[in-house]
């Protein structure tokens, strides 16, 4: 048997997605960035990266494996990157070298122009990437990653345009699906986000010609930053010098937010669309007592996105609450998974039954997801084995039926335990006295839709739910995706 090898790219996360941070106009902004890129680290754990300007050093940029912790807090590595001006990415790859993930891969991207250098961190997922890149090869790009973000940089040195943020905007309009896009000049930061608005992007100030750009809220409370406003859909702002002037380089657009969002990647404690993202799982955990009521004694989170929903839950059915699971918080980096011995351990290296309390009892468990199904299944023979008397699944989302191509690695739809099995096929292949999953029009109530989904115009992105996309996938299509019949009507006509 092979020994536990640490492998720098497992994580302890099963589906992620990008965190992206910039900030100017502040002394070493590199060491915001860091922190910043810290608070985002649930977004992404395989790598991360950081780009930094100095008007006597010009561009420097260390892109490193692993966590942000064990890399961007060393004085070694940071004095490298000095200047008022830095950006940053932590990535989980959604495109490109999946297997083994390449330093190449790893973001920020620079490009060097006629005037000037330039980099961007993406967070999202390019849906015409394949053809663009198929396009920008036949026509001289030579590309140093196999990342889909690189097709960026080559768009914009075929520009025309005589200044980068129109360079951007020009790269920007033939690219296709989800971005969240923050990028840096010598003297400019600039934010931008695709029509839709798929992926989160917020603004933060840190003194009069300090401001900040990040995925989350959450990233701006760790340096203090004060919130000054989401970056709408379709809006790319422009910052220098203390003044922050914006542009819709993309036309009018109905925005689409990943509902998902709301259920997983983001922190709790990050406020999205005026909504503590907290506060609206709990709320998916109220739907979810109303709508599935079961008899039961003790109510437990599966740990840690569950246990918002898992308190709405237990305060709406008033049954107890009980951390019937416990969470190794030194989880960090995983192992690899040499056999299959080990494979099956997987689940408790991170969660351990709390048998004292489980034994005898009628337990419903609250997760936020089944996606491969993996865990609930494990979680459920680790419950049955401490004695519990019945098991109840209650997931705080509908069944992850589609894959997502906008940013978040799901598996392709044979992967999906809810793309192969009914609800009822999936109770009896987990194993569990009953399941249900929250309706969609429950977790549009939850996120504040009163009415629920709007089926003509959805309000947000649910694609992995739905199957209906926003924007057409197009490079899987090309791969013989089979979209759900009759759903090209549900592509987003104004972002076309
Ligand atoms: O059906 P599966 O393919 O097993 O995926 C679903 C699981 O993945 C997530 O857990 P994860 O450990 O990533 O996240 P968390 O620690 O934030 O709850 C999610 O919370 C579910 O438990
Ligand atoms: N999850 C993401 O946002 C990934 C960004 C980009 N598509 C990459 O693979 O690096």
């Amino acid at each position: 048997m092979q020994p536990f090898l640490a492998h720098p790219f497992d994580s302890d996360r099963l589906h992620e997605e990008c965190g992206i941070f910039g900030a100017i106009g502040v002394a070493d902004a590199s060491n915001f960035v860091a922190l910043g890129l810290h608070a985002l680290q649930h977004r992404g754990q395989e790598a991360g990266g950081i780009v930094a300007h100095d008007s006597e050093q010009g561009f420097n940029s260390a892109h490193r494996f692993g966590y942000v912790r064990d890399n961007f807090t060393k004085t070694d590595v940071m004095a490298t990157l000095p200047g008022p001006l830095a950006i940053g990415h932590v990535r989980y790859s959604t495109a490109g070298t999946k297997a083994n993930t390449a330093i190449r891969d790893v973001q920020p991207f620079f490009g060097e122009f006629s005037m000037g250098g330039c980099a961007i961190a993406h967070n999202g997922n390019i849906t015409n990437a394949a053809a663009l890149r198929r396009e920008l090869i036949e026509r001289g790009s030579i590309f140093q990653s196999s990342s889909d973000s690189e097709c960026i940089i080559h768009l914009m040195a075929r520009s025309i345009q005589r200044n980068i943020p129109e360079r951007m905007k020009d790269a920007l309009r033939r690219v296709e699906g989800a971005f969240s896009v923050i990028a840096m000049t010598r003297t400019k930061l600039i934010g931008v986000r695709d029509p839709l608005g798929v992926r989160p992007l917020v603004l933060g100030k840190l003194s009069d010609d300090g401001f900040v750009l990040a995925s989350e809220t959450c990233a701006l409370d760790i340096i203090g930053a004060e919130f000054v406003r989401e970056i709408d859909p379709g809006e790319m702002v422009v910052i220098s010098k203390g003044k922050v002037e914006t542009s819709r380089p993309f036309g009018p657009s109905q925005g689409r937010f990943c509902i998902f969002e709301h259920v997983y990647f983001s922190r709790p404690d990050s406020i999205i669309g005026g909504r503590s993202v907290y506060e609206t799982r709990r709320q998916i955990g109220v739907e979810l007592a109303r709508e599935s009521p079961v008899e039961a004694d003790l109510v437990c989170p599966v740990p840690d996105s569950g246990t918002p929903a898992a308190i709405g839950f237990a305060q709406e059915s008033g049954i107890p609450y009980g951390m019937g699971i416990i969470r190794n918080q030194y989880m960090g980096r995983t192992f690899i998974e040499p056999t299959d011995q080990i494979r099956n351990m997987g689940v408790r290296l991170k969660l351990n039954v709390n048998r004292a309390l489980i034994r005898d009892k009628r337990v419903i468990l609250v997760d936020d997801s089944v996606v491969r199904g993996t865990t609930s299944r494990k979680i459920k023979d680790m419950i049955i084995d401490a004695g519990a008397a019945e098991v109840h699944f209650r997931i705080a989302s509908p069944p992850t039926a589609w894959p997502c191509f906008y940013g978040v690695d799901t598996p392709d739809r044979d992967k999906l335990l809810a793309a192969q099995m009914t609800p009822e096929e999936m109770r009896e292949w987990i194993g569990v006295d009953s399941l249900a999953f929250v309706s969609l029009d429950g977790l549009y109530r939850a996120v504040g839709e009163a009415k629920g989904r709007n089926r003509k115009c959805p309000q947000y992105c649910d694609a992995c739910f739905s199957g209906d996309y926003p924007v057409a996938p197009f490079d899987q299509l090309e791969r013989g995706f089979q979209m759900k019949p009759g759903s090209e009507s549900t592509v987003n006509e104004a972002a076309e």
